[in-house]
C-alpha cells in the first residue's frame, strides 16, 4: 500500500514538482539576501514613535513606513511631486538606498504558486503539494521498512545505485519536504475555500477625531507603546487634514491613531486564522526566518534527484516483473511455484523455473507468496522463491504470508522446498526464508529438499538447487536465469603478474584497458571504445566465460580513474572463467560488465581501517590502499602460502608503507618456516586490534569464506572485553565482508 501511494502521486506530479522545487530553492535565497543587507534593531530598541520620527526628519512627505519580513525598513515618500521609495536605516532614519523589488523574484514566485497561469495553475501546485505530503508520509513508512524499524533509519543504509541515493537523500530531506508540502497544501485549501478564508482585520474608520493641532510625532502614545520588530507599516494622514488619522498595522492587530492625542481610536486585534495563516506562511516561504528558508530550500533541491531515481528504480521494478503467462489455474495446477519479492528480480528466477517445470509436462502456477490460496487441491509440489528484506524481513509480495499460511489447508502429500534470495554482507542472511522453510515444515508439510540460499543473485547457485530439485522431483531442470545486464564492454589484456603456481595456488594480477577501434558500450548514452566505465576498487566485474552460461564475480583492484581494470585470480581446478582468465595473454579481449558493490569501501574519517585478507583477497584491499592519498591509517593483515611464490603487490605495498598510504603491514605464510594463517596474526596483534577497534575502526575483510569465518571467530574472542561482537559492528557498518 505504502509504495502505491507513493510511486503513483510520484509519477504523476514528478513534473509538477520539480518546478515547484527548483523555484522554491532559488526563491528561499531571497528572504536571506534582504536580511544580509538589511539593519536590524534588536527587540525593544527602537519604537515605532522613534523611527518615525527620524525617518520623517529626513523624508519630510512619508506618506508611509513599511517594516519588510526580512526586518528591513522602507518609506515611501513625496518629494516635489514625485513618489519614492528608499530602504532606510531605522538606527538613524537615513536613506541607504533606493528600494526596487526584484523583476526576477517576482516572476520565479509566480512560476512557483501558479506555473505563469492563474487559477488554473495554482490548483495544480496545490494539488501537487498535496500529493507531496502523501509520498512523504508513506516515503518515511518505505524508508522504516528499509532500515528495519524506525528505530533504525540513522544507520547507514546498505543496497547500491538508485535506490542507496533515493533512501538517502530521501532520509535526509523528508522532514523539510514534509514541511514544505504542508504549508503549502494549507495555503492552497485556504485560497480555495478548503479551510476558512482569512478575514481582514481592517477596522472601520473612526467616527470621531478631536482634530487637534498634530502632535510631534514621537510623542504619539500609540506609537510610542509599539516596537518596530512588531510594525506592519504604518501610513500617515494626508497633509494639513486634521481629520485624517495615522493608520497602524501591527503583528498583533490594525487600529488607527489620532494625531493630535496620540491615543488609538479604532483597533482590531489579528484573528486566530489570520495568524495561523501568517505563519504557515512564514514557515512555508522563509521570510523572517532566513535560516529555515535555506533549510528548506537545500531540501527542495533533493527534489529533482529523487524524481528521477524514484521513476527508474519504479521503471526497473515494472520490467523486471514480466508476466508468467501459462499459469494453471488453482484447481488443476500441481505444481506452485510461490515468489516473495520486493525488487521484483526473484521473479526472473522463478519465470525460469516455471517455464521448465511447464516443458516437462507439470501445470504449474505462480504467483506472488501473499496470493497463497486456502488450499491447492491437485498440488504436489510447492517451491518458493523468496528474498529478505529490511533487517531479516519479509519482502512486500510476501508480507502476509505467515498470517496466511495459518489458514492454509495442504492437500495430502504435498512436498515443498525453499529458496532464499539475500545478500550475505547482511548479518541475518536469508533469514526470511528460513522462516518460511520452518514455517511450512510446521504445518505438516513434507520437506523436498533442505532451504537453499542464492547469495547476490548467483545464477551458479540457483542452477546447483535446481539441479537437486531436478533429483527429488524427477523433472529434468537445468536453470540457468542470469540477470546479467545486456550491455557489456570489452577490455583488452595489457599486462599480468603471475605469482604462487610453486605452492600450487597459481593467482594472477591482470590488468586490462579499454579495448579500442569500435563502439561496445551499446547504453543509453553510446560510449567510446577508448573510455573505460566508471568503477571504483571494491566494485566486481561480471566475466562471462566463452561456453559459460553464468557470469563470474571478481572483485575488482583498481578504480577507472586509474586507467585500468585490474583484478587478481586464483585459478581454480576446472575453474572455466578462471582458467579462460589465465590463458590471455597481452592484447586478448574480454567482455564484462560493472557490479557495483559500494557497501564494501572503507568509511570516510579518520579512523583507522582494518583490512583483512587472503590469497587474492587482497585485490581490492590493495585497491584501497592506493586511493589512500588523505593517509588516514590503514592497516593490513594478509595471507599467503610462500613469501618466494605468491607475496602478491610486495612491491607495491613496501612503496604505500613508504609512502604513508600504508601504515602497517603484517603477513602470515602458511607454506613457511614459521607457518601461520592470517586469523593467527590477528590473534598475536589482539591488543593493537583491540585499542583500534575502540577508537573507532573499521575493518573489512575479502577472500574465501573459510578464511572469513575463522577472522571472524578470532575477532570477536579479542572484542569480548569490550563488550563488543561483530555482529555489532556489522549492524553498524563498521565490519563489512566481500566472501566468496
Ligand atoms: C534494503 C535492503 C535490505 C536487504 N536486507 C537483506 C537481509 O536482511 N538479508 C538478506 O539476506 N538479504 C537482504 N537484502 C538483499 C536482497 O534480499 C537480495 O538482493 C535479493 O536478491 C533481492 O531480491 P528481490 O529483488 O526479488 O527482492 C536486502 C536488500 C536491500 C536492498
Amino acid at each position: 500500500m505504502w509504495r502505491k501511494l507513493h510511486s503513483l502521486p510520484g509519477l504523476l506530479t514528478a513534473v509538477f514538482l520539480i518546478v515547484l522545487a527548483v523555484t522554491g530553492t532559488i526563491l528561499s535565497i531571497s528572504p536571506a539576501l534582504e536580511r544580509s543587507g538589511a539593519i536590524v534593531p534588536a527587540v525593544g530598541e527602537v519604537t515605532v514613535a522613534q523611527l518615525a520620527e527620524r525617518v520623517t526628519a529626513h523624508y519630510p512627505g512619508t506618506e508611509q513606513i513599511k517594516r519588510l519580513p526580512s526586518g528591513g525598513v522602507v518609506v515611501y515618500y513625496m518629494n516635489d511631486g514625485n513618489p519614492g521609495a528608499d530602504r532606510v536605516n531605522p538606527i538613524t532614519g537615513q536613506g541607504i538606498a533606493p528600494y526596487q523589488p526584484s523583476a526576477f523574484f517576482r516572476w520565479i514566485k509566480d512560476l512557483h504558486r501558479a506555473f505563469l497561469m492563474d487559477n488554473g495553475g495554482r490548483l495544480i501546485a496545490g494539488v501537487s503539494a498535496f500529493l507531496m505530503v502523501l509520498m512523504c508520509i508513506s516515503g518515511a513508512f518505505m524508508l522504516s521498512r528499509r532500515a528495519g524499524g524506525w528505530g533504525a533509519l540513522l544507520r547507514p543504509f546498505k543496497g547500491a545505485g538508485d535506490h542507496r541515493i533515493h533512501s538517502e537523500l530521501a532520509r535526509f530531506a523528508v522532514i523539510g519536504l514534509l514541511l514544505s508540502a504542508l504549508t503549502g497544501s494549507y495555503m492552497s485549501a485556504v485560497r480555495f475555500g478548503l479551510l476558512p478564508q482569512v478575514v481582514g482585520s481592517e477596522p472601520d474608520f473612526p467616527a470621531e477625531v478631536s482634530g487637534g493641532t498634530p502632535a510631534v510625532i514621537g510623542s504619539l502614545k500609540a506609537l510610542k507603546n509599539t516596537d518596530l520588530s512588531n510594525l506592519h507599516d504604518l501610513v500617515f494622514p494626508y497633509p494639513n487634514d486634521p481629520q485624517d488619522v495615522f493608520s497602524l498595522s501591527t503583528r498583533q492587530g490594525a487600529g488607527f491613531i489620532d494625531q493630535s492625542t496620540g491615543e488609538m481610536l479604532q483597533y482590531e486585534a489579528t484573528p486566530v486564522n489570520s495568524q495561523l495563516y501568517d505563519w504557515m506562511m512564514r514557515l512555508h516561504t522563509g521570510e523572517g526566518l532566513w535560516w529555515l528558508g535555506l533549510i528548506l530550500g537545500a531540501t527542495a533541491l533533493t527534489v529533482p534527484v529523487l524524481s528521477i531515481s524514484g521513476t527508474r528504480i519504479w521503471w526497473k521494478r515494472r520490467r523486471a516483473t514480466g508476466r508468467v503467462l501459462d499459469n494453471a489455474d488453482i484447481a488443476t495446477a500441481d505444481t506452485i511455484i510461490l515468489v516473495g519479492t520486493e525488487n521484483n528480480t526473484t521473479w526472473g528466477f522463478a519465470r525460469d523455473l516455471h517455464e521448465q517445470m511447464a516443458a516437462a509436462g507439470r501445470r504449474v502456477l505462480s504467483v506472488d507468496m501473499n496470493q497463497l490460496a486456502d488450499t491447492y487441491p491437485q498440488a504436489t509440489t510447492l517451491l518458493v522463491l523468496t528474498s529478505t528484506y529490511g533487517d531479516g524481513g519479509a519482502p512486500t509480495s510476501a508480507n502476509k504470508f505467515m498470517e496466511k499460511l495459518h489458514h492454509f489447508h495442504a492437500p495430502n502429500g504435498l512436498q515443498f522446498a525453499v529458496l532464499g534470495f539475500g545478500d550475505k554482507q547482511f548479518a541475518s542472511f536469508c533469514k526470511f526464508a528460513i522462516q518460511v522453510d520452518k514455517g511450512l515444515a510446521f504445518i505438516g508439510l513434507e520437506r523436498l529438499a533442505a532451504v537453499g540460499f542464492v547469495d547476490r543473485k548467483s545464477t551458479e547457485q540457483f542452477t546447483e538447487w535446481g539441479n537437486r530439485i531436478a533429483v527429488v522431483t524427477g523433472v529434468p531442470l537445468a536453470l540457468s536465469h542470469n540477470p546479467v545486464p545486456t550491455t557489456r564492454f570489452e577490455l583488452a589484456l595489457v599486462d599480468r603478474a603471475d605469482f604462487g603456481v610453486a605452492v600450487q595456488a597459481p593467482t594472477s594480477i591482470l590488468r586490462f584497458g579499454p579495448a579500442s577501434g569500435k563502439k561496445i558500450l551499446w547504453g543509453l548514452f553510446r560510449k567510446k571504445a577508448n573510455q573505460l566505465p566508471g568503477f571504483d576498487a571494491g566494485d566486481l566485474i561480471g566475466i562471462l566465460p566463452p561456453g559459460g552460461k553464468a557470469p563470474r564475480y571478481y572483485s575488482l583492484a583498481s578504480s577507472n580513474e586509474d586507467g585500468l581494470l585490474e583484478i587478481c585470480v586464483r585459478k581454480q581446478p576446472d575453474g572455466l572463467c578462471s582458467g579462460f582468465l589465465h590463458n590471455l595473454t597481452p592484447g586478448d579481449r574480454i567482455q564484462g560488465f560493472i557490479q557495483h558493490n559500494p557497501n564494501f569501501r572503507p568509511a570516510a574519517g579518520h579512523h583507522p581501517t582494518i583490512l583483512i585478507g587472503a590469497g587474492a583477497g587482497i585485490g581490492p584491499l590493495t585497491g584501497f590502499i592506493r586511493k589512500n592519498n588523505a593517509k588516514h591509517p590503514m592497516y593490513l593483515y594478509w595471507g599467503g602460502r610462500n613469501p618466494q611464490s605468491d607475496f602478491l603487490y610486495e612491491p607495491e605495498l613496501s612503496r604505500y608503507l613508504e609512502d604513508s598510504r600504508l601504515s602497517g603491514l603484517n603477513t602470515a605464510f602458511s607454506r613457511a618456516p614459521e607457518s601461520a594463517y592470517v586469523q593467527d596474526k590477528i590473534s598475536e596483534d589482539a591488543s593493537n586490534v583491540c585499542h583500534m577497534i575502540e577508537t573507532g575502526a573499521q575493518i573489512l575483510v575479502c577472500g574465501g569464506r573459510d578464511m572469513a569465518s575463522s577472522v571472524k571467530q578470532v575477532i570477536n574472542e579479542i572484542l569480548l572485553p569490550l563488550n563488543l561482537d561483530v555482529d555489532t559492528l556489522e549492524r553498524d557498518g563498521r565490519y563489512l565482508e566481500d566472501v566468496y
